[in-house]
């Protein structure tokens, strides 16, 4: 049966996965403006078919109906699980009462993870890393990449054809539209959501991030076929070069200043602060309100930009609790080459200052010597200290960017 909605990549290989525009944060927590695509392929060997991951539960049906206009009434020997979270594996139980025959592949987290999640503990084949498992008349080589982003985590190579099916690594936010090929598609309109994904999901991992791409550098890789977004066969070194770059933490010249604040005290002093680094020439400066801005956006922010300026109220004798919440995500992001300063606000006793001062001091980023901490609404002193405080910023930025300022 014709179904224009699965598409030969090669001879033996079909896209089969789904679009979702229903779901509006993805782990529950992350927004999808544009909505995120569950990719799944299948690879005929002739003798043998092999499907490699699967899609999340509500999108079953046509993930079905996929499965069955490519391959008619022929059985499917196995199914690759190269990454256990639902959004690939939900489906998997309806799958395998569809196709009893059929033999999961994955390594042994994945042997313990599918007991816990579906209860599947039959007709599973455990991989080692570096294993190759002959799929009819060709074959897929299993490399481990734990924690890129779960400890099961791991991508199969087709080496006949150069196609490395890379599960959540180099995947992206954002359906696909029409176009599933890098060839078809504009990157520019991908990128942005491809670096917040990387960002809320997969950054924490940068090292392992590093080790994986390293893991797999001898690779003669021609095409990635990842479990989200866009399907790379023109330019495949496009998005290795962009997950290596994000890996190794390059920031850029900019400065994005995080503020909370209830009555207007700490947002004054973060506008003085902005001022008195515009004076001093600094032209990418971004002040986002905490309570307004998504924290999945602020991480992509803060990951890109060198400079970082943190202020807010104390409240309860601490942070301001979103501001407490995102200093909480900045340290577990372990995130590099920074530049940071923080400002803060307080009427009676404060508090906000010395958390902010551990938070520097736990992320080991280069600190600014000027903290602005003002009781109450700022007076001309505190104005000249937050001017300072900007202005240490600039500094800062120029020494690590002599080129841009000649
Ligand atoms: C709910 C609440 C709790 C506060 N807790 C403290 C506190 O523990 N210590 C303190 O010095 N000020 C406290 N403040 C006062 C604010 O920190 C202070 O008024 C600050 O200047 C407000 O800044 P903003 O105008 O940017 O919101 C609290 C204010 C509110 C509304």
């Amino acid at each position: 049966m014709n179904n224009p909605l699965t598409v030969k990549i090669n001879d033996h290989l079909t896209y089969i996965g789904v679009n979702d525009r229903y779901t509006h944060l993805f782990e529950g927590m992350w927004p999808l403006p544009d909505g995120i695509s569950y990719n799944s392929y299948l690879l005929d060997g002739k003798d043998q078919v092999c499907l490699l991951d699967c899609v999340k539960i509500p999108s079953v049906d046509e993930f079905l109906e996929n499965i069955y206009s490519v391959l008619g009434d022929r059985d499917i020997d196995y199914v690759v699980v190269n990454h256990m979270e639902p959004d690939h594996t939900s489906s998997l139980p309806v799958l395998v009462e569809r196709f009893p025959n059929i033999k999961i592949i994955g390594n042994k987290k994945t042997k313990d993870f599918l007991d816990h999640f579906y209860d599947l503990t039959e007709n599973i084949l455990v991989v080692k890393d570096g294993e190759e498992v002959a799929i009819g008349n060709t074959s897929l080589t299993f490399y481990t990449t734990p924690m890129v982003h779960w400890p099961e985590s791991m991508v199969a190579f087709e080496k006949s054809t150069g196609t490395l099916f890379s599960q959540d690594a180099f995947g992206g936010y954002g359906t696909l539209d029409g176009a599933i090929f890098d060839d078809e598609i504009n990157f520019d309109f991908y990128k942005d959501e491809t670096i917040r994904y990387y960002t809320n999901i997969v950054g924490k991992y940068s090292g392992q991030v590093v080790r994986a791409l390293d893991k797999l550098k001898d690779l003669d890789i021609k095409t990635i076929c990842p479990d989200h977004g866009i399907v790379w066969r023109k330019n495949p070194g496009i998005i290795v070069d962009l997950y290596a770059k994000l890996a190794k933490q390059e920031t850029e010249n900019g400065v994005l200043v995080v503020y909370g604040s209830m009555y207007g005290h700490t947002e004054k002093m973060a506008e003085m602060i902005a001022r008195s680094m515009a004076e001093e020439g600094i032209s990418n400066i971004r002040i986002r309100n905490i309570s307004e801005y998504p924290l999945s956006n602020l991480i992509a922010e803060s990951w890109r930009y060198r400079g970082i300026l943190l202020g807010c109220p104390t409240y309860n004798v601490g942070l301001f609790p979103p501001m407490a919440n995102f200093v909480a995500t900045l340290t577990k992001q372990k995130m590099k080459n920074h530049t940071l300063g923080y400002f803060s606000s307080y009427s009676w006793g404060g508090g906000a200052e010395k958390e902010f001062a551990a938070f520097a001091e736990k992320c080991g980023w280069d600190l600014l010597e000027t903290t602005p901490n003002v009781q109450g609404s700022p007076k001309k002193e505190d104005i000249e200290e937050c001017m300072k405080l900007g202005r240490e910023m600039a500094a800062a930025l120029k020494e690590a960017y002599p080129d841009q300022y000649k």
